[in-house]
């Protein structure tokens, strides 16, 4: 398999007033194209930092991080954000749909923007919402709402899906079920997902699990079987 990610002694220190926290104290790992990776951590050890430096929504401060065979941390602002553009599909815990725009709306305005996007409308059956993509965020329930957020992603055809506590604000089932589309989607269209959580019990449904401690990799697990999240209880 071809390396995609590689973070090489990647290091983020924030600083609030005169106090510098080391969110990040030199963090190496590699992903390969097509891996369903899981990220794993208690709160606070540096899991969301990573997949920020990652979708270029922040920048390490010192260190490298290679993407598609591109030096992401060598970017320019301007060149950061075409890359966040066209490269990422985020999707986030609370699923930030533009409240005002429809479910296909919602896609599309994301998806335009980028040069190979799929078509909305089908993107939005592939997810299973058939019948709800007339239906404005406030008519959808949270699972469906999150579904239409993994539409948006997937719809711009980027690298890379980045997903952070997707499954936070759900009931267990329909947690569940929002796994099961992200695990379908990356076995059917061999696309890399990156999913942050401190769920420990999902770890059987990735490739590849990656725990981090205090902003430093604690372990890196590669699973030979991997579970369908069907078969996973938690
Ligand atoms: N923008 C910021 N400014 C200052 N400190 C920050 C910022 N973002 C993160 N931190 C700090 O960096 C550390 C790592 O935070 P991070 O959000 O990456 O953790 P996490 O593992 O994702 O936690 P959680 O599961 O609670 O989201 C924490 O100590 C956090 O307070």
């Amino acid at each position: 398999m071809k390396t995609l990610i590689e973070f090489k002694n990647v290091t983020k220190a924030y600083k609030i007033g005169e106090v510098p926290i080391n969110a990040l104290n030199g963090v190496d790992f590699t992903i390969e194209e097509g891996e369903f990776v899981v990220i794993l951590g208690a709160s606070g050890a540096g899991k969301s930092t990573i997949l920020n430096i990652l979708g270029g929504m922040d920048t390490a401060s010192t260190g490298e991080v290679w993407v598609g065979g591109q030096e992401i941390t060598r970017f320019s602002e301007r060149k950061l954000t075409q890359y966040r553009a066209e490269n990422i599909g985020f999707v986030f815990q609370f699923y930030n749909l533009i409240p005002n725009l429809n479910a296909l709306e919602n896609v599309e305005f994301a998806a335009e923007v980028c040069r190979n996007h799929l078509n909305a409308e089908e993107t939005l059956l592939k997810v299973g919402l058939k019948d709800r993509i007339r239906n404005f965020p406030s008519q959808l329930s949270g699972g469906e709402q999150q579904r239409v957020a993994i539409a948006r992603a997937v719809a711009k055809n980027p690298l890379l899906l980045l997903c952070d506590e997707p499954t936070g604000a759900l009931d267990y089932n329909t947690g569940k079920s929002v796994l099961k589309l992200l695990q379908d989607l990356n076995r059917d269209t061999r696309k890399c997902i990156v999913l942050v959580t401190h769920n420990t019990a999902i770890a059987p449904m990735a490739d590849k699990i990656i725990k981090v401690k205090s902003g430093a990799i604690e372990s890196i697990t590669i699973n030979e079987t991997k579970e369908s999240v069907e078969g996973i209880e938690w």
